[in-house]
């Protein structure tokens, strides 16, 4: 039978694990706290991140990670982009000492600051091709909050290696929760990457008061920039059209669920980004992402508009009324 670790037990990794453990597939969920694994074991809650849930009960959790690693035959790393490689690295050790290669797969969304690399690169640095028989990603729009209260949702696996994004399928399908397999492992992890910048700037827009014609507007030019950056980067064009893309574009736009809108939220009401950051509590990847694609497209001399007002404001202190106003007395294009 199939034994599954997943590494890192914040709301993506809980509401993955959590998901897989409801579908009868042995599963482990490592945390790098104890007293939180201690949590989930004793009270079947992960209260900081996913304070509505009860867990399921057949979800083990540990905070040593050979305990998950060991036996496992898929292991899924769900943590924030600035611990991919510390992580990478644990894993490394614990792979080279087994004699079987792993299904790996990552469900993180965001690019590493000052590389701009993709997390899939990372591992792949880190971690020995030996290691892995295939490297996947999950992306596509599906908030945690959402999955563990059933809400019906779609995902895309990515990965080049059909039986690894197969092998991640067969784990997670069930009547509430529907994956597809693809095989644009890069455009699927750009496009879960690239989404949170424009989420941000959705955000900011309902902060600041304007409705959704304004959201959709953002949100569709916001679309063209994901794709230029893309291309630009080596990714299918359809894949932002898919779940990937346009799917995970729509929810994390327009969800109060979304870190990254609630993040843009606060900016536009007026709160300033550090406490912003404060108070999530949590991970809000397109902020260190904003970063990283604003230098790749001023490396690559892309065009990128929305991304670099949302940069504005971020990083340079812009005020965001004007950084709005230049956007629409841009000169006037052809679509
Ligand atoms: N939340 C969601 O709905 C979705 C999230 N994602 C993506 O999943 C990734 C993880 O996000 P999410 O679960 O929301 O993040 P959270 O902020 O909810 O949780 C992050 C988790 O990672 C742990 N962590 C942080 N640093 C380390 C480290 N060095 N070693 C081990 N564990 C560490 C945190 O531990 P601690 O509690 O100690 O800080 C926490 O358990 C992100 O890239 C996000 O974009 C993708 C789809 C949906
Ligand atoms: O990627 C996500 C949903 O698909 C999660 O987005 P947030 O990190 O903005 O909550």
């Amino acid at each position: 039978m199939t034994k599954v670790a997943v590494l890192g037990a914040g709301s993506w990794g809980t509401a993955l694990a959590n998901n897989i453990a409801a579908n009868n597939v042995e599963v482990t969920i490592w945390s790098h706290r104890a007293e939180q694994a201690a949590e989930i074991n004793q009270k079947h809650t992960n209260a900081h991140y996913l304070p509505k849930a009860k867990l399921h009960e057949a979800l083990k959790a540990t905070a040593d990670m050979a305990t998950a690693v060991n036996d496992a035959d898929i292991v899924l790393m769900v943590v924030p982009t600035k611990a991919v490689r510390q992580v990478a690295q644990e894993l490394a050790r614990l792979l080279d000492q087994r004699e079987t290669p792993v299904v790996l797969a990552h469900a993180t969304k965001g690019l590493e600051s000052g590389t701009h690399k993709r997390i899939s690169q990372m591992i792949a640095e880190e971690i020995p091709a030996k290691d892995y028989s295939g490297l996947a990603v999950i992306s596509g729009p599906s908030h945690a909050e959402d999955v563990v209260a059933h809400d019906l949702t779609a995902v895309s696996i990515g990965s080049t290696d059909l039986a690894a994004a197969q092998a991640l399928q067969k784990v997670l399908a069930n009547d509430h929760f529907r994956p597809y397999t693809n095989d644009d492992l890069l455009g699927s992890e750009l496009g879960g990457a690239l989404k949170n910048i424009i989420a941000i700037g959705s955000g900011i827009l309902v902060g600041k008061g304007y409705g959704v014609n304004a959201q959709a507007a953002l949100l569709t030019r916001g679309l063209v920039e994901m794709r230029r950056v893309g291309k630009a980067m080596g990714a299918q064009a359809e894949t932002f059209l898919g779940l990937a893309g346009l799917g995970d574009l729509i929810v994390t736009g327009m969800s109060p669920n979304s870190r990254n809108y609630r993040a843009g939220r606060s900016l536009g009401q007026g709160q300033d980004l550090a406490s912003v950051q404060a108070d999530m509590g949590m991970v809000i990847e397109g902020v260190n992402t904003t970063q990283a694609v604003y230098d790749f497209a001023q490396k690559e001399g892309l065009a990128i508009p929305l991304t670099t007002a949302i940069y504005q404001v971020l990083y340079q202190g812009a005020n965001i009324d004007s950084e709005i106003e230049t956007l629409m007395t841009r000169p006037l294009k052809n679509e």
